[in-house]
């Protein structure tokens, strides 16, 4: 194996993938340093996982929903598992093809271990050393643990949850946390059967979403007998001789017998130890690198994508980057770079929400009195027979005279594939005339979107 490349990405996830694979097909000499799976958070411990979870927890709502539509079906048990292990293989399936296909049909070299920089152009890995012309730093993030709260080391982060919990499904769950994370876990480990607490500790859950979905979510989450405590600290863990757990709050009272605690407070830069010091690389407070519109750090041929740089934490932002970033090096496309805004997102909740743009509260904030919103809500035709009549609802959020849509907000059945064509419209200027004068699709939930009046 060479020890000099054209390029060298640090991490095997969603960004160094993505850039190692196109700067490969323009021809040029890459590498990808990798010292856990291939496929980094999104495929092991991430997205992947994560969905596949999802479906099950889906089906476990469609069970009772079956009855509803008149099916003599009872929900049974879950095999957990089984479960665990099928998503396990799928997962498996995933990083072989990636070692076996991906990596070697485009002559990229793999190189096994924990790169750290020794200067601005060496690498380290086991103690052999690696240079390049160009090195992009891809290393992702990881959960953290509070440290100040005695005993929360007995909890365990979404990379335990998917990476050890495979043979027995935990039965008494508390969640902490009021992002993407908690919420997803949380919705999932009720549907599948276990009893959640979720904790908030003072904090707004999902405080940067539209407070639409806030609302409807909180009302969905308390309809399913999601345990919730908005404002209980935890004050100490402790773990029982049968491993399992009592919590205790700072309001005197407490929880006995969790099996599991699952910390969903945030996630840090994997910026230390990576040898940083021995460069000119700066850093800002929070670990993540900054970098410019062509994702440069302040060293001219080191760069940095996807979660390390602190912006939207998702896969196809990470991958975006890298291929834009690979057109723009050995593609002569100089043009092709990123824009932050207006990414779409799902929350693979139960219902999902799907949002993108700015909300009503962030709209107003910017921009006052020319916001304007079209709203509606509805019982799907989906649930109009079922018991738990999930609600669907929509807000189209639109600025000045032109009614440009500036924000698109929804949490409903089938809202999770809905998003991506509407972004597309949205991305491109869309107003609330061109969805008015779309003709609608019927009888499909998307068809609120418009027809809103
Ligand atoms: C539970 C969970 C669910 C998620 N669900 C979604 C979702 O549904 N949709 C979505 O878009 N996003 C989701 N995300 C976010 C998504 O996973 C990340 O945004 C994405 O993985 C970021 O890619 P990355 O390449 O920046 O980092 P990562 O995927 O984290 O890859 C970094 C890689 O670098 C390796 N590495 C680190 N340091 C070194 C070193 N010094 N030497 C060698 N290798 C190193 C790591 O082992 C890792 O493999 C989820 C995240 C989590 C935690
Ligand atoms: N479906 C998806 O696309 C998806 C799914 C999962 C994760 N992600 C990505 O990964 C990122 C990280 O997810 P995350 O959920 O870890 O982070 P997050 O930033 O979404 O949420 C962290 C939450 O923890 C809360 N919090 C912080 N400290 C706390 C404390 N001490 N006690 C209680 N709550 C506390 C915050 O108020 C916040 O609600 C997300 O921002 C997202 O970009 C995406």
């Amino acid at each position: 194996m060479s020890t000099h490349y054209d390029l060298i990405a640090i991490g095997a996830g969603s960004g160094g993938l993505s850039i190692v694979e196109r700067a490969s097909e323009y021809g040029a000499k890459t590498a990808v340093i990798e010292s856990g799976e291939l496929g980094g958070t999104c495929v092991n411990v991430g997205c992947v996982p994560k969905k596949i979870m999802w479906y099950g927890a889906s089906l476990s709502h469609s069970l009772d929903d079956a009855q509803d539509y008149g099916f003599e079906v009872t929900r049974g048990k879950l095999d957990w598992q089984k479960l665990v292990a099928k998503r396990d293989n799928y997962i498996g399936n995933i990083t072989d093809w990636y070692q076996d296909s991906f990596l070697s049909d485009r002559g990229i070299d793999l190189i096994r271990g924990f790169a750290r920089f020794v200067d601005n152009t060496t690498i380290e890995v086991d103690g052999k050393i690696y240079t390049a012309d160009k090195i992009v730093i891809a290393t992702g993030g990881h959960p953290v643990i509070p440290s100040h709260v005695p005993g929360a080391e007995y909890g365990i982060t979404s990379d335990e949850f998917f990476n050890d919990l495979d043979e027995r499904q935990p039965q008494k769950v508390v969640v902490v946390g009021g992002g993407y994370i908690a919420l997803e876990l949380a919705m999932l480990m009720n549907a599948l059967g276990s009893e959640v607490h979720l904790l908030h500790q003072g904090r707004t859950m999902l405080r940067k979403f539209d407070g639409m979905l806030r609302r409807a979510l909180r009302k969905q989450l308390d309809d399913d007998k999601v345990f919730i405590n908005d404002n209980a600290m935890i004050d100490r863990v402790e773990r029982l001789n049968n491993d399992k757990l009592n919590i205790f709050y700072d309001d005197g009272s407490s929880i006995g017998n969790v099996d599991s605690l699952i910390w969903a407070v945030g996630r840090r830069p994997n910026t230390n130890n990576i040898g940083l010091e021995n460069t000119d690389i700066e850093v800002n407070d929070d670990g993540t690198i900054p970098v410019d519109d062509e994702e440069r750090t302040n060293v001219s041929h080191i760069f940095a994508i996807g979660d390390i740089i602190g912006k939207a934490q998702l896969t196809p932002v990470a991958i975006a980057a890298g291929r834009r970033m690979g057109d723009r090096l050995y593609g002569n496309k100089p043009s092709r770079k990123m824009v932050y805004d207006d990414i779409a997102t799902v929350m693979f909740t139960h219902p999902p929400i799907a949002t993108m743009g700015l909300s009503e509260e962030a709209a107003r904030e910017q921009h006052g009195d020319a916001v304007k919103t079209y709203t509606t809500d509805f019982v799907p035709m989906y649930h109009s027979l079922t018991r738990h009549q999930v609600k669907t609802h929509m807000k189209l959020v639109v600025l000045g005279e032109e009614e440009k849509i500036i924000g698109c907000h929804m949490i409903g059945t089938g809202v999770d594939e809905m998003m991506q064509g509407f972004a597309v419209a949205i991305r491109m200027g869309a107003t609330k005339q061109d969805f008015d004068d779309t003709i609608a699709i019927h009888p499909v939930s998307a068809e609120e979107l418009v027809t809103m009046r």
